[in-house]
């Protein structure tokens, strides 16, 4: 039961009350430059084998990222890149190089990943840990690790590591991570899975390393058809069907349409739907005899859940970007259409079709075309760097030094500067409290969405409270027991907000410890805003279909364990 999971999760103890920088070098570097050792690096690493000239080192200066990591550095590495389209087996095999070597991490990029791939290993007889921005669980003897890419270490040597979804380091906004594993990690074995558009990118990139590069194409295991003909009307929606929209409001609507069929309820996921609460959906949709037999969701499942899906069905092929709407990519379509016929399911082929036939001629030419090829990696300044470059402005806040080095920096042609909006907008606000630059950091690092208004609020009220007292009580900022079973969608959106403001709280108290001490109790809640999203999803927002018996609902209360349902 989802509600117990965080309190039967061993927490580590992640150092004391020293700050650790998810994602970011675990401040060796910070130290190094501070007290000008970094003699450990070898001849070839630039800028700061000179470290004795720092006034001479141009700090905006990015174009020889794969410095940045000595120890990788130090290894010849053997990196094997698995490319191919969806469903072809690419993780399957990089995960069994993982499971027969002596140590080794698995960098992912969701949190469904990372929990599948360490329960998947740990079933395997290979204790392996847990380690999200969110989660850490240690197992006993554990030699591997599997983790969301932000966490991945670059301190440590491994024999192998694993980095899925590699395509990602072309993200506008996380891409930086996976290009920081994908220069940092220090092991024998690389193992990089993802589209085959990355292949001359990486090859590139790593032409400068002197690691060795293997490059293995897949195909896919079982056929994918696209349909010559569109869905039409919501009476055809079948059993193991996913039609995808790309908004909330779309999903619930497509929801609702759907089972005043009577014929079929319907399972969603979507992106800030909570990850336990995603995985649940999922579960109910794959169940063979859960009345939950069609799935609507959107883009979320291009990544991560394994989903018996026979057939993809877009209800549109546009998009809304944040600024306007477009036609989904080649490589999108491509990712979501592959969801269908997964391998292992009692499918023997994945179907892809549109409702409207006016869409079918996108669809079908975009699994005719390959991906274009990925032509830069992303980039973030480090903490280093930026500590650096501050301290020759000294009189600059965070935001007008972030400003500052994104202006100035330097870049090869393989690299790009991802998008750092959110970045900014969390720096204006946490340069209004008396904090050091590495505090103002970590907050700008933060999961946090600082275009909803509840998570925006949530982080300023934190680090107002950090910058006071150095201590955040989340009593003070947020009540327990106030939480209800949403009736509304504007009520599911704000509990949907109010999870990831306790999400950010158990983020900050991974690293900010002694400051944010009530983690316990923020996963508790989360675990409650969790369950009351799932009461929803099985009892509001729909009529009961006619035919159908509908499932018993459990009261939230009794869903919980003893130590949850004192906070309720
Ligand atoms: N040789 C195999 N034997 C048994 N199962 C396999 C094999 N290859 C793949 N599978 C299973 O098929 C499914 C798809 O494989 P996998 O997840 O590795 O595909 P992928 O290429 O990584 O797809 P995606 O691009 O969607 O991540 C998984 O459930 C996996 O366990
Ligand atoms: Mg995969």
């Amino acid at each position: 039961m989802m509600a117990s999971y965080f309190l039967r999760r061993k927490i580590l103890n992640c150092g004391g009350s020293r700050i650790l920088l998810g994602n970011e070098e675990p401040l060796h570097l910070y130290f190094q430059f501070k007290f000008g050792c970094l003699g450990t690096a070898s001849d070839k690493i630039r800028p700061y084998s000179s470290f004795n000239s720092s006034a001479k080192i141009n700090f905006t200066d990015l174009t020889c990222p794969h410095t940045w990591y000595p120890q990788a550095r130090r290894k010849h590495r053997k990196v094997f890149l698995h490319v191919g389209p969806t469903n072809s087996g690419k993780t399957y095999h990089a995960l069994k190089r993982l499971e027969s070597s002596s140590s080794g991490v698995y960098c992912g990029p969701l949190r469904l990943l990372a929990w599948e791939v360490a329960e998947r290993l740990n079933k395997a007889k290979v204790p392996c840990d847990l380690l999200t921005g969110q989660e850490r669980e240690e197992v006993e003897g554990a030699k591997h690790k599997a983790v969301t890419v932000e966490m991945a270490d670059v301190a440590s040597n491994y024999s192998c590591a694993v980095i899925d979804e590699i395509q990602m380091m072309g993200c506008n906004t996380r891409g930086y991570s996976f290009t920081r594993a994908l220069l940092g990690i220090a092991a024998d074995e690389l193992h990089l899975c993802g589209d085959p558009a990355v292949v001359p990118l990486v090859q590139d990139i790593l032409r400068v390393t002197g690691d060795e590069v293997e490059v293995q194409f897949y195909e896919r295991k079982l056929p994918l058809v696209p349909l010559k003909v569109p869905l039409g009307s919501f009476s055809n929606v079948r059993k193991s069907d996913c039609i995808v929209t790309f908004s909330r409001r779309e999903i619930y609507k497509l929801k609702k349409q759907i089972e005043n069929g009577g014929k079929h309820l319907c399972s969603v996921v979507y992106g800030s739907l909570p990850p336990e609460t995603r995985t649940k959906q999922a579960t109910m949709f794959n169940d063979a005899g859960s009345d939950f037999d069609v799935l609507v969701a959107s883009d979320a499942i291009g990544m991560g859940l394994n989903l018996n899906i026979s057939r993809i069905i877009f209800s549109t092929m546009k998009k809304f970007d944040g600024v306007l709407m477009r036609d989904l990519t080649v490589p999108e379509i491509k990712q979501i259409a592959g969801r269908a016929g997964r391998y292992g399911s009692k499918f023997p082929r994945g179907e892809v079709t549109c409702i409207h036939e006016d869409d079918l001629p996108l669809l079908h030419s975009s699994l005719n075309s390959p991906s274009p090829t990925l032509e830069r990696a992303g980039l973030l300044p480090t903490f280093d760097l930026m500590y650096m470059y501050s301290r020759l402005h000294p009189k600059k806040g965070f935001y007008q030094i972030l400003e500052h080095f994104l202006d100035n920096a330097k870049l090869s042609a393989n690299y790009f500067i991802v998008n750092c909006e959110q970045l900014l907008k969390t720096a204006s606000v946490i340069d209004e409290f008396p904090l050091g630059l590495r505090e103002k950091y970590l907050f700008c690092i933060s999961p946090v969405d600082m275009d909803d208004e509840i998570s925006s609020q949530g982080l300023t009220q934190f680090a107002e409270h950090y910058a006071k007292k150095g201590l955040v009580r989340l009593r003070e900022i947020f009540t327990p027991g106030t939480l209800k079973v949403p009736k509304t969608q504007s009520e599911l959106k704000e509990l949907e907000s109010i999870h990831k403001v306790l999400d950010l709280y158990v983020w900050l108290s991974f690293r900010l410890e002694d400051s944010f001490p009530d983690r316990e109790l923020a996963s508790s809640q989360k675990a409650i805003c969790s369950m009351l999203i799932e009461e929803f999803l099985e009892r509001f927002g729909w009529q009961k279909p006619k035919s159908r018996r509908f499932p018993v609902l459990k009261t939230s209360s009794s869903l919980l364990s003893p130590e949850l349902r004192q906070y309720l």
